[in-house]
């Protein structure tokens, strides 16, 4: 097989709170790189880590990571709905392989998703059903989160297994950087609160809207610096990168959960996207970054990165 994999950062405020144009032209560049990139490498199979923000996964039963067979986006914030082009038995192929090697997996015959996994389908394929694709949902968001080394294991299993395929695999990760967005927390919720996060209760199209309006609300705020919410941590957010491209991909397995929000907020967490996929492409060998671009966009929410990373040659 052949491998390559790509972070990228995603925010449903793009489009909708936009930060400077000379920034925003930077993403623009940053992003037709990787995909450029994606068109060079011309993956016939994407396996794509995200995140999900209570549309999908709720604390009736939270895993920590759940591989899909099928799935269906929910459509928030103006994302596409209706279903991923899922390739059922690559992922059932992938599920046992991982399964095999000692990872407690999670699978799930028909996944609910949300932006977080089809923004990146959307940015870098033109829509959900343009290249067959196996989502991993990986926790970012519901405490209690377990080790980061858990994830490490996920991403190497997922790794070696897929290097059994006789395919070309792009490790796609969704997320991050540092960002803390209003995400509702279960400890200490109102109790409609939490029997929502509990059940998930699909909301009406008005509890969406308004759900949505205060996340946008958020980021005009978090742009105009009148704000609790953590601020983005560039030199954190560049310590990730730089772990990501040296390759000490180890290096993870010392960073704790606590240590992580706080210097990255609540959905720092994102970043473990990230990590499943660096991991998964050094399981098939050593690798080498192609593209690296960041940048803290308070508008977005976002320390908002993207990188890509193709396996070394003559291997
Ligand atoms: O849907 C939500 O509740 C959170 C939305 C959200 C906002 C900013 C950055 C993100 O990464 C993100 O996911
Ligand atoms: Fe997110």
């Amino acid at each position: 097989m052949t491998a390559a994999a790509v972070g990228l950062s995603h925010s449903p405020l793009i489009g909708r709170n936009d930060p400077a144009p000379d920034v925003l032209a930077a993403v623009e560049d940053a992003v037709e790189t990787a995909r450029s990139f994606v068109r060079a490498f011309d993956p016939d199979l994407v396996v794509l880590y995200a995140p999900d923000h209570y549309n999908g996964f709720f604390y009736k039963e939270m895993p920590p990571f759940c591989l899909a067979t099928e799935a269906n986006a929910v459509g928030d914030f103006g994302s596409a709905a209706g279903a991923l082009s899922v390739d059922t038995d690559a992922a059932r192929s992938l599920a046992r392989g991982v399964l095999d090697r000692g990872v407690d997996l999670t699978v799930s015959a028909r996944m609910t998703v949300d932006h977080g996994f089809v923004q990146p389908l959307e940015v870098l394929f033109g829509g959900i059903d343009k290249v067959p694709v196996v989502p991993v949902f990986v926790n970012g968001v519901a405490t209690p989160l377990g080790p980061v080394s858990r994830i490490r294991a996920l991403g190497t299993a997922i790794g070696e297994a897929a290097a059994v395929l006789d395919r070309r695999v792009l490790f796609l990760g969704s997320g991050g950087l540092s960002h803390d967005p209003p995400v509702p927390v279960l400890d200490g919720a109102p109790p409609r609160v939490a029997d929502a996060l509990i059940e998930g209760h699909p909301p009406t199209p008005e509890q969406r809207a308004r759900g949505e309006e205060r996340v946008i609300q958020a980021g005009r705020d978090y742009a105009a610096g009148s704000t609790r919410m953590v601020p983005i941590n560039p030199a954190w957010d560049n310590l990730v990168l730089d772990t990501l491209e040296s390759g000490r991909l180890t290096d993870v397995d010392a960073w704790t959960v606590e240590w992580m929000g706080a210097e990255g907020g609540g959905s720092a967490h994102e970043v473990r996207t990230w990590i499943a996929a660096f991991a998964s492409l050094a399981a098939t060998g050593s690798y080498r970054t192609t593209s690296r671009f960041y940048a803290p966009i308070p508008e977005w929410i976002a320390g908002f990165a993207v990188t890509t990373a193709e396996q070394e040659p003559n291997r």
